[in-house]
């Protein structure tokens, strides 16, 4: 049983109907980007360990934007969520789920949402104690049909869609019942980063705030 891998998930998800996935260049655009996300009404932010920068960003909005609830992603291995943690992220995200990786986070004391794209991976994490998951890559993997599918056998997940999430799409993911948010990129697009487009990316934030609403 790992119920502490995911103790304090549940309000973090809760939060917001979506979670920006970031891929970010340099760490310096890690505030405004930030402020801006919050300014649109998306609290919960994670930022992909996919780039040096990342790290960095992590550490600065954990002290700068204490408001927002930053997140790291793309957290393959022990070493990364501990690095995660210590740059003062409140939660990791991972587009799968190693046995390695589960147990790190059994002990790390940072909540983990593992990604998932089967029933078998599903009850794997089920068999952990998990109740989160990632389902990812969402629309390739069989999008809310196959989620829908999973909705009676597997209550006790409830999962976070992600990858090839749009702003059109993300309602018919959002009106299922073992749906608690998506994650998604289309709001946080890395040219417009690069330009420091902080007005447009709020904007796109604030259209994806009101997904859960609108429905
Ligand atoms: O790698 C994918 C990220 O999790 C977000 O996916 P996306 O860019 O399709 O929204
Ligand atoms: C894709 C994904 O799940 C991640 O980068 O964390």
């Amino acid at each position: 049983m790992t119920a502490s891998a995911q103790a304090g998930l549940e309000p973090v998800l809760s939060r917001a109907a979506v979670i920006p996935v970031v891929v970010i260049d340099k760490a310096e655009d890690g505030v405004p980007l930030a402020r801006a996300l919050l300014a649109g009404g998306l609290p919960v932010i994670e930022i992909t360990l996919r780039t040096g920068a990342a790290l960095e960003a992590i550490r600065a909005i954990a002290n700068e934007v204490p408001e927002a609830v930053v997140g790291a992603g793309t957290v393959l291995d022990g070493a990364l969520l501990k690095a995660a943690k210590e740059a003062g992220a409140r939660f990791a995200v991972s587009p799968g789920a190693t046995p390695r990786l589960l147990d790190a986070a059994a002990s790390e004391g940072v909540p983990l949402l593992p990604g998932v794209g089967t029933a078998s991976e599903a009850m794997a994490l089920i068999e952990r104690g998990y109740r989160f998951a990632k389902f990812f890559p969402a629309e390739a993997s069989g999008g809310p049909a196959l989620l829908a599918s999973l909705a009676s056998p597997l209550p006790q997940l409830r999962f976070c869609p992600t990858g090839g999430i749009t702003h059109d799409n993300a309602a018919r993911y959002l009106k299922l019942p073992n749906v608690i948010c998506v994650g998604g990129s289309w709001m946080v697009n890395r040219a417009r980063i690069a330009e420091g487009d902080w007005a447009s990316i709020a904007a796109l934030a604030k259209a994806a705030a009101a997904l859960r609403v609108a429905g």
